[in-house]
């Protein structure tokens, strides 16, 4: 009998890859998920009207985005006010994460930011440094630091770490 397919850690994010305008993001993260061990697996929330106010919004999506988490997942909020570990730290949280033996989910916000609900939930926040990032790019830029998350862990050259004295 064949092995169960592994199935990848779930990526919850608000927003559509589907208009035309975000084609360049989508194919980035498309490059990078292709290349992880397992991929990614995407689940794209609706943005809230534009009509609601920022809070609203961000209560809207942030609720959306806890009801696709599943029960009991370990779930990792992309968010500025998280740690930012670098890459070989990232590898070493993605081990653990890993041998939690939970289902692995990221959360990635709006345009308006993850809802306080939300930031509550998580298991851990992670930042990738101290610029805002537009939300669709942060799909391709996760799932970059995660294939080299993987490199670093197999001791594959993708990722140099040399830094001059
Ligand atoms: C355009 S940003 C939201 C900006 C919002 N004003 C805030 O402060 O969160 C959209 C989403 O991308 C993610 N994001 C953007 N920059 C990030 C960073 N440097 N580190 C981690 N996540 C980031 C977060 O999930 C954020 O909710």
């Amino acid at each position: 009998m064949p092995a169960p397919r592994a199935t990848g850690p779930l990526l919850i994010a608000v927003g559509r890859m589907r208009a035309a305008a975000a084609a360049p993001e989508a194919a980035l993260f498309a490059r990078y998920n292709a290349r992880l061990r397992p991929p990614l697996r995407p689940v794209e929330i609706a943005e809230a009207p534009a009509g609601a106010g920022p809070a609203e919004r961000r209560r809207r999506e942030g609720a959306a985005l806890l009801a696709a988490l599943p029960e009991g997942a370990l779930a990792v909020a992309l968010d500025l006010s998280g740690e930012a570990p670098g890459s070989e730290g990232l590898a070493a949280l993605t081990a653990r994460w890993a041998e939690s033996g939970r289902p692995l989910a990221f959360l990635i916000g709006g345009a308006d930011g993850l809802d306080p609900a939300v930031l509550a939930r998580a298991d851990h926040v992670l930042s990738l440094g101290p610029f805002t990032w537009p939300h669709l790019l942060v799909r391709a830029l996760l799932a970059e630091q995660l294939y080299r998350a993987q490199a670093i862990q197999a001791g594959h050259p993708y990722h140099r770490g040399w830094r001059p004295a």
